[in-house]
């Protein structure tokens, strides 16, 4: 089966190495020459566990091929799929320039029947939006093809990538065609062991269900990090509270843990784009507005939290060290992370800033360039400081000898935005801790 990904971002490399991984010839292509120049000799141009050897691997056994230019493939694929970006426009919605200039370029090039897969995160009506772009550059050619539209999105997780893809909890399709069916059900069936996983919808059921799944999972968090914030005013911990909701079936394990706020081009991208789908429609989504306000000031709960074991003192010139810049552990990905948020209140109060991340440091440096301090390792990075703040719980922070950081720190004061250190095991090294929710 020959397959293309046009975007060879996050989701297009990972699907495009995980459908090589089944037999299927892949072309991933993208306009970005570098990015394509590069993965032709073998450079990953992001962080994800195990996505390096399994592009190097199915590149050489030529089933993965790189390409920027569409054109020159279209006719000899069966299926395309959609995974450019979808960012945030101005007022919120997403933005689906991407996705129709590759509609576009599809229309102006096709020649024979071709399933067109909206991959991108996309709001309900995008996928009548591309027939309507494919179809329009047919018949200014002239040009009677069939082909068929279709939405599967995406929900794989950043840093747990290739198992997501290789082993979904369901993988949701919304088709408008028996033929397009067909072929999806073809492409899919390796990854599944039971029919039962693929769920075939119509298309704006699909589309709907990529922007509800991530605002139910967007929900638990602010809900949780709500309740976090209210343990800690009546005596209560919030790691307790999670202990004993979760283990009903009802509300399950999942997703319940209490932080610094969430982050990742997703969350807060797609919980912005429900709420104006909503709006246009003359629909206010009042709990998701509520989400979205709790995650913001989420962000901020480190930096007041700071201030409050300053005693309210100017925190001007103090030093203090980040643990974790990415918005979450196992990626290097920054986009909309808590550490960005935090780095800038503590520049506006004039702190000198030393930050680690095991992955992040390059991404950071592009964003925040020289204002911060970048160190070599955890060490360094608590060395004369006034204060640790952790804030992406990534396993090498988990057991630090508390006995050097303490000899090395100004002021043994430990801030725990993810909840992952034992308060009786910092007192007795003598550290003020504090954390999330207790
Ligand atoms: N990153 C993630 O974990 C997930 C992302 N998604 C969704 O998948 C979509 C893609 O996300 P990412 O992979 O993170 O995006 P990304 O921003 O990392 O990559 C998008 C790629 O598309 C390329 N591109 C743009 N226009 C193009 C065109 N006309 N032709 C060819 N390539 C073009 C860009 O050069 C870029 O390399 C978004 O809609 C996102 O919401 C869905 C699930 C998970
Ligand atoms: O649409 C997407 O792009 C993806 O968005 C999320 O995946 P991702 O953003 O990679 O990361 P998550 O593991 O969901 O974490 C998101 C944020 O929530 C935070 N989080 C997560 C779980 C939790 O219990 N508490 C919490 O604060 C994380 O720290 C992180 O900042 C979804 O989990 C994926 O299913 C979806 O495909």
């Amino acid at each position: 089966m020959n397959i293309a990904i046009v975007g060879t971002g996050y989701v297009g490399l990972v699907s495009g190495a995980c459908f090589a991984e089944t037999g299927a010839t892949v072309t991933c292509v993208d306009v970005d020459e570098n990015k394509i120049e590069a993965l032709k000799k073998g450079i990953i141009p992001i962080y994800e566990p195990g996505l390096d050897e399994l592009v190097v691997k199915n590149v050489r056994a030529g089933r993965l091929k790189f390409s920027t230019c569409l054109p020159d493939i279209i006719n000899e694929q069966e299926i395309v799929f959609t995974a450019v970006g979808t960012p945030p426009d101005e007022d919120g919605s997403a933005d689906l320039k991407y996705v129709l200039q590759v509609a576009k370029t599809i229309g102006e090039n096709l020649n024979r029947y071709l399933v067109v897969v909206t991959k991108s995160t996309v709001p309900v009506g995008t996928s009548r939006k591309v027939y309507t772009a494919i179809k329009k550059e047919l018949d200014k050619r002239g040009v009677d093809v069939q082909f068929d539209v279709a939405s599967n999105p995406e929900f794989l997780k950043e840093g747990n990538a290739i198992k997501d893809f290789m082993s979904p909890d369901r993988v949701v399709i919304g088709v408008e065609s028996e033929r397009a069916k067909k072929i999806l059900t073809k492409l899919y069936k390796p990854f599944l062991i039971n029919n039962f996983r693929v769920i075939f919808m119509d298309i704006p059921s699909a589309e709907m269900t990529k922007y509800a799944a991530n605002s139910m999972l967007a929900t638990r968090i602010s809900f949780m990090n709500d309740i976090a914030n209210l343990c800690e005013l009546v005596g209560a911990d919030v790691n307790k509270v999670r202990a004993g909701i979760g283990s009903d079936t009802r509300i399950g394990r999942k997703f319940l843990y209490a932080g610094c706020g969430y982050g990742g081009s997703c969350f807060p991208k797609d919980v912005k784009a429900l709420i104006k789908t909503a709006d246009d429609n003359g629909y206010s989504l009042e709990v998701l507005k509520a989400v979205e306000r709790v995650n913001e000031r989420q962000k901020g709960v480190m930096f007041e939290k700071l201030k409050r074991s300053f005693n309210g003192e100017s925190l001007a010139g103090k030093k203090i060290a980040l643990w974790g810049l990415a918005f979450k552990p196992e990626t290097d990905d920054m986009r909309e992370s808590t550490a960005l948020v935090v780095m800038k209140k503590l520049l506006d109060e004039g702190c000198i800033v030393t930050a680690y991340d095991p992955e992040a440091m390059k991404e950071c440096k592009r964003i925040m360039g020289d204002s911060i301090i970048y160190c070599n390792d955890m060490y360094e990075a608590v060395n004369g400081a006034d204060a640790l703040l952790l804030l992406t719980e990534w396993k090498e922070f988990r057991l630090p000898d508390w006995e050097a950081i303490g000899r090395s720190m100004n002021r043994k004061l430990v801030l725990d935005g993810r909840n992952i250190y034992d308060k009786e095991d910092l007192n007795e090294h003598g550290f003020e801790y504090h954390c999330i929710g207790k």
